[in-house]
């Protein structure tokens, strides 16, 4: 557990170097915040609740009308015992069971799909202020989901419409949907004074959108800013606070290796110690030339920053460097920051069975405060408070809706599977990917959802059933057994099996059980499934011809490494736009490798950045193989092929090809199945046939 969680600490106040460009004032006050922390004796006392950390805009002092402060006292107990794990809030609760098991397993796939009952907040809500009770009895919230819409201008009951704004003031803060929609917000008070109606709610939920996105780059400004640093800026801080007489004002100089072991012997620094020294090291690498210590290299900048990053958020020293090392130092800090915090609950609407806007609505009358996620999805809500647990709602148990992380809808929209195709998800359970490629395909054509885990199966088949996914079809090879077993798709989707370094604010484990080798496998595993996952797809498909990888991971070498290996290995293959709005280009250069140029069409997402899962997606078109490539993924991995135990099959190397179902052979496993419903029912179930017999004789 990281010092941070185990002091139940609030977000530590700015690390990044935003100190240096911040006004002597500031770093006055926030100084003296930090020592009015400290009992008389001297010692740190436990600080209060977190402080709400503005993740898309940094400036954490700025007042912002997107950010939601955590008000009840029981949100702060909670957040606090998430913090210090002995609770959980958010997602993790509402994880079902096998997957919270699973992902503490080497391949994580705590991909926020589907959990069996939302119990997040519910505690909260009931002691939450009566104010609340009065929004969850208000009329029935109404919403324009733009341009389905009837765009009629209903007024929202004008009594409620002041606390509907307050409301929405209070709200945490929004997914960041989009960087196109640049539109300037206007004044709270302009706000203040608009009244809440149908048309006005959209309008509103866009400039909430617009403001989280302008905040957002204004916070590249102020990075880049404190990267060039003006002379005007660079004083010396620790010379002026001394003249305010503010803090004790030693020079800031790093331990030496002697300091460093007696830190260690005696159970690591102090957390304040470790906060100033992350700052101060931030700080000093901003400017490096100017403000390092004499005779000391930035390496040791760096290791120091890396060693108390590891202790004070809990990480092991080799996945701290490894996620230090993926961006520039300040930013760096925003990510481990991120990690800290939950990502908002997010629903996707299942069009099988409803409208957003009427799922919406009903959610509303049972007292769900939520709203559209944003432009680039039609299906999905943000919820902010329930008064109900999401996970089992009439709504849900009729499959209205799947709960899912906003950052699963994206493989799908890049994927884009078309109503009569057929499609193959190779890694999909418990299902959230497979049963929205369902209602994009409107149940037509054919999903096959396979996952090497049968225990995982089974919540890929109660999800399929519960949102009435009729072309979906559920089988469980390892992926690498594909194209033998079935081939000739349309479209394949390879949610990989991953290290999950992007959903470490759901999973904190991954903080301390992923080792080097943890990597290499896993690498090497996705290098398998994504050429067998190419190999899959018809190249003369008239629809499709197209791959998706992605992963809720954030390191390079399960990603862009992956993605160019496969580049590398199958020549028929490009990569294509994703189709995606917003995300970050995928690395062409990284750490001294090269990766192909087209790197950049993939797409990196971030919690710091798009306050979602850390995610990446690349699409490919396959186009037709020229003779002289080889026929199968595993013949040409230039590397030993590494299995991991868990997923060995015993699927012979020369697995016959897939030529359709045998009614015939089926009918026994059918006529087994019925009896067990007959009996399970009190029924008395009729005599086994010939072949039944013979089935279960083979089982007994
Ligand atoms: C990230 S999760 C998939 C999440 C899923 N796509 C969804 O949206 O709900 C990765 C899945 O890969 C499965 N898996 C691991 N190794 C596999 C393999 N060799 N072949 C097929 N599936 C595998 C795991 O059991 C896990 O369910």
């Amino acid at each position: 557990m990281g010092r941070r969680a185990k002091n139940k600490q609030a977000a530590p106040e700015s690390l990044e170097p935003k100190t240096a460009w911040t006004s002597k004032k500031q770093l006055g006050k926030r100084k003296a915040e930090a020592d009015s922390e400290r009992q008389d004796d001297g010692k740190p006392s436990p600080r209060p609740t977190k402080r709400v950390k503005d993740l898309n805009g940094k400036g954490k002092e700025k007042a912002s009308s997107i950010a939601k402060p955590q008000k009840s006292s029981a949100k702060k107990s909670k957040a606090q015992a998430h913090n210090d794990g002995s609770g959980s809030e958010g997602w993790e609760d509402v994880e079902d069971e096998e997957l919270q098991t699973h992902s503490k397993s080497l391949f994580n796939d705590s991909d926020a799909e589907e959990p069996a009952m939302f119990v997040g907040d519910l505690e909260d809500l009931e002691s939450d202020e009566e104010a609340d009770d009065e929004y969850v009895q208000a009329p029935a919230q109404e919403f324009d989901f733009g341009s389905d819409d009837d765009d009629e201008d209903v007024e929202v009951a004008p009594s409620k419409a002041k606390k509907l704004k307050s409301k929405q003031a209070e709200r945490p803060k929004k997914i960041i949907p989009t960087q196109s929609d640049q539109s300037s917000s206007d004044s709270d008070e302009e706000e203040e004074d608009e009244r809440v109606t149908m048309k006005n709610m959209a309008e509103r939920s866009r400039k909430l959108e617009a403001h989280a996105a302008a905040e957002a780059e204004l916070d590249v400004a102020e990075f880049q800013a404190a990267a060039e640093d003006d002379e005007d800026e660079d004083v010396d801080m620790d010379a002026e606070e001394d003249a305010n007489g503010d803090m004790d004002v030693e020079p800031f100089q790093l331990p030496t290796a002697e300091q460093r072991e007696k830190e260690k012997a005696g159970g690591g620094p102090d957390v304040h110690l470790v906060q100033r020294r992350m700052r101060e090291c931030v700080r000093v690498l901003a400017k490096f030339t100017r403000r390092a210590e004499k005779g000391r290299a930035r390496s040791e900048y760096i290791d120091q920053l890396v060693a108390d990053i590891a202790s004070y958020y809990g990480y092991n020293d080799f996945l701290s460097e490894k996620l230090f090392l993926l961006f520039p130092v300040n930013e760096a800090i925003e990510f481990f920051e991120a990690n800290e915090v939950p990502r908002p609950v997010t629903i996707r609407t299942n069009t099988l069975r409803t409208r957003r806007r009427d799922l919406a609505q009903s959610l509303v009358n049972r007292g769900v405060n939520l709203e559209p996620i944003g432009k680039w999805t039609n299906v999905g809500l943000q919820v902010f408070e329930s008064n109900v647990p999401i996970g089992a709602t009439p709504e849900y148990l009729a499959g209205h809706y799947m709960l899912q992380a906003a950052s699963s809808f994206l493989p799908v929209i890049a994927l884009s599977p078309q109503p009569n195709e057929r499609v193959l998800d190779m890694a999909s359970a418990p299902g959230g990917k497979t049963t929205h490629m369902a209602a994009l395909m409107q149940n037509t054509g054919v999903v096959f959802a396979n996952d090497a885990n049968k225990t995982r199966t089974k919540s890929l088949t109660a999800n399929v059933h519960r949102l009435g996914c009729k072309n979906v079809v559920i089988c469980s090879y390892d992926g690498r057994e594909f194209p033998k077993v079935m081939g000739g798709f349309d479209r394949v989707l390879l949610d990989a099996p991953c290290s999950g370094t992007g959903v470490i604010s759901k999973d904190p484990s991954v903080k301390i059980n992923k080792s080097e080798r943890d990597f290499t496998l896993l690498s090497h595993l996705q290098k398998q499934l994504i050429l067998c996952a190419i190999d899959s797809v018809s190249p003369e498909s008239k629809t499709g011809g197209y791959v998706v990888y992605s992963t809720c991971s954030v390191t390079v070498e399960e990603n862009e490494a992956v993605v160019d290996y496969a580049l590398r290995k199958r020549p028929n293959v490009k990569l294509v736009e994703t189709g995606l709005e917003f995300g970050r280009e995928g690395f062409t250069k990284y750490r001294g490798k090269t990766f192909n140029p087209s790197l950049n069409l993939t797409r990196r997402f971030y919690p710091h950045v798009h306050n979602m899962d850390g995610f990446y997606v690349a699409k490919f078109k396959v186009e037709k193989r020229s003779k002289t490539l080889p026929a199968t993924a595993t013949e040409d991995a230039d590397e030993p092929v590494l299995v991991d135990e868990e997923f060995k099959t015993d699927v012979p190397a020369t697995f016959p090809k897939f030529e359709g179902f045998d009614d015939s052979e089926d009918r026994p496993y059918l006529e087994e199945a019925k009896r067990k419903r007959m009996k399970a029912k009190g029924l008395r179930p009729p005599p086994r046939s010939k072949a039944a017999t013979k089935l279960a004789e083979e089982k007994a």
